[in-house]
């Protein structure tokens, strides 16, 4: 829709980034740190010479540069004066004087209905996705707009760049990726049926004040709804594949304490949960607008190789998990795991076991990691093979160990995982043949079933 920065080389919209971001007062970056593009991460950031040692500050970003609910009020309100929360908008003595430049301003067309009412109903995802849409896709198209943002928006990665996030199979009809959606395995299935759920009620939510908007322009505009959808999905998912998290003190719901920080979010994600960077909020360290400033400090990691990768942990994170909210997979990754709750309660045919496991709290969310079969489907699984279920109750409670339902336990989940293995075989030989979906795409599904193939022959290698 716009062509915002392709115009613009990388090392060009770098500069402008670390220019925009000097000009406040706060900010830091390590010398001893730069970035680098990779094929296999994209951008990342890179230990550039001399050492980092343990809490040495990486990058500090103060308040004013980071988009959440609070900045977001704080340049909507310039604009709205409607839009008036204590603490978060924009001081009358802070507004432009002249009454005139404010009018002519598209931005006090787009943000008319922001009210405080309408906006403080929107959730920290809806408020940033609509303001970013109208910052980076839709006002640029105005004469002599040019949002305070654009610094920041143009390294951004481009829809292109997040191909490989199963949502954007679901959400675009002529995606060359549709083949793979049927090949996901069932825990993915549902995560990205999830996400497009989430995507739609948020659009749902936002659309009304875009079609207020639409209605003031010309009917030549443009602009559509179909078009404006698309650009939706690609601010949705650069904002959740690069949010933070920090307390939103106007708001009760975790699912929106986030805020996205330029420069941090390029650092590249590491399994390991405690040994790379940690994000640390200085709440006292206040800009004009905005919460504290943002740093990422060293863990006991410490860098001392130049060349070696500066990592965070996004989270303990399986695969599955990591391809839909993020579009990349690991190949080692400790904390993969295969949901089997359907495969298990398809083999639990029997009803009155059924019926205990239902009544028990056990019935489904049936996993199995590297080194565990859960104790759920452990219990499910001995309700099955042990008429008694008595015992099993015991076994529940832990007066009993697995052990007392002998080779009649071990050997059907032995039958189980075997037959697991095999449809797990059977889907990496199709997406081995497949053809349409773009190869980067097919390798990440590829690599979740590898996963899970590892998990299984752990099990039936060792025995169970
Ligand atoms: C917060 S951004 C990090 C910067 C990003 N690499 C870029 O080029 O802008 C998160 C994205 O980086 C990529 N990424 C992060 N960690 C990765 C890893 N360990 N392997 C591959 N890609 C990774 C994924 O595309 C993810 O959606």
């Amino acid at each position: 829709m716009v062509p915002t920065s392709q115009s613009l080389s990388w090392d060009e919209r770098l500069d402008n980034l670390l220019k925009w971001l000097k000009e406040s007062e706060g900010f830091a970056v390590n010398e001893n740190v730069h970035l680098q593009d990779t094929k296999r991460s994209g951008r990342g950031l890179y230990l550039k010479s001399g050492q980092l040692k343990k809490r040495d500050c990486i990058v500090s970003i103060p308040g004013d540069k980071q988009l959440n609910f609070y900045t977001v009020i704080y340049h909507i309100s310039r604009f709205n004066r409607k839009l008036f929360i204590d603490g978060a908008s924009c001081p009358s003595s802070k507004l432009a004087s002249n009454e005139n430049s404010q009018l002519d301003d598209p931005r006090t067309e787009a943000y008319r209905y922001l009210t405080n009412t309408a906006v403080l109903g929107l959730s920290s995802f809806q408020l940033l996705s609509l303001f970013i849409l109208f910052e980076w896709k839709i006002l640029p198209q105005e004469p002599n707009f040019t949002s305070f943002w654009k610094p920041f928006f143009d390294v951004l990665p481009f829809a292109e760049e997040l191909r490989s996030i199963p949502a954007t199979w679901i959400c675009d009809p002529t995606s060359e990726n549709r083949e793979l959606i049927e090949l996901l395995p069932a825990a993915s299935r549902r995560h990205a049926d999830r996400m497009v759920s989430q995507i739609e009620n948020d659009w749902q939510t936002v659309s009304p004040f875009l079609q207020e908007w639409l209605k003031t322009r010309k009917s030549s505009s443009q602009i559509n709804m179909q078009d404006l959808f698309s650009e939706f999905v690609h601010v949705y998912l650069v904002i959740n594949s690069r949010c933070l998290y920090i307390e939103i003190p106007l708001k009760t719901d975790v699912a929106d304490n986030l805020t996205m920080v330029p420069f941090v979010d390029f650092l590249n994600h590491n399994s390991n949960v405690d040994a790379y960077c940690k994000p640390r909020i200085e709440s006292l360290r206040k800009s004009a607008c905005g919460l504290g400033s943002f740093s990422i400090i060293v863990g006991d990691h410490e860098y001392i190789n130049p060349g070696e990768e500066i990592l965070l942990n996004y989270g303990a994170h399986s695969n599955d998990f990591l391809l839909n909210e993020y579009g990349f997979v690991l190949g080692e990754n400790m904390w993969n795991y295969i949901d089997v709750s359907l495969e298990a309660m398809e083999l639990i045919s029997q009803e009155p076991v059924k019926k205990f496991l239902m009544e028990n709290n056990y019935w489904g969310d049936y996993t199995i990691s590297h080194s565990e079969v859960s104790f759920r489907l452990l219990v499910a699984f001995a309700a099955v093979v042990c008429p008694d279920l008595k015992k099993v109750e015991k076994f529940m409670l832990g007066y009993i160990t697995e052990s007392s339902f002998g080779s009649a336990l071990s050997s059907t989940l032995n039958e189980f995982m075997a037959s697991l293995e095999k449809s797990v075989k059977a889907k990496i030989e199709s997406l081995e043949i497949i053809t349409k979906s773009d190869p980067l795409c097919s390798q990440n599904v590829l690599t979740v079933y590898e996963g899970y193939f590892q998990i299984l022959r752990n099990h039936l290698g060792n025995g169970v």
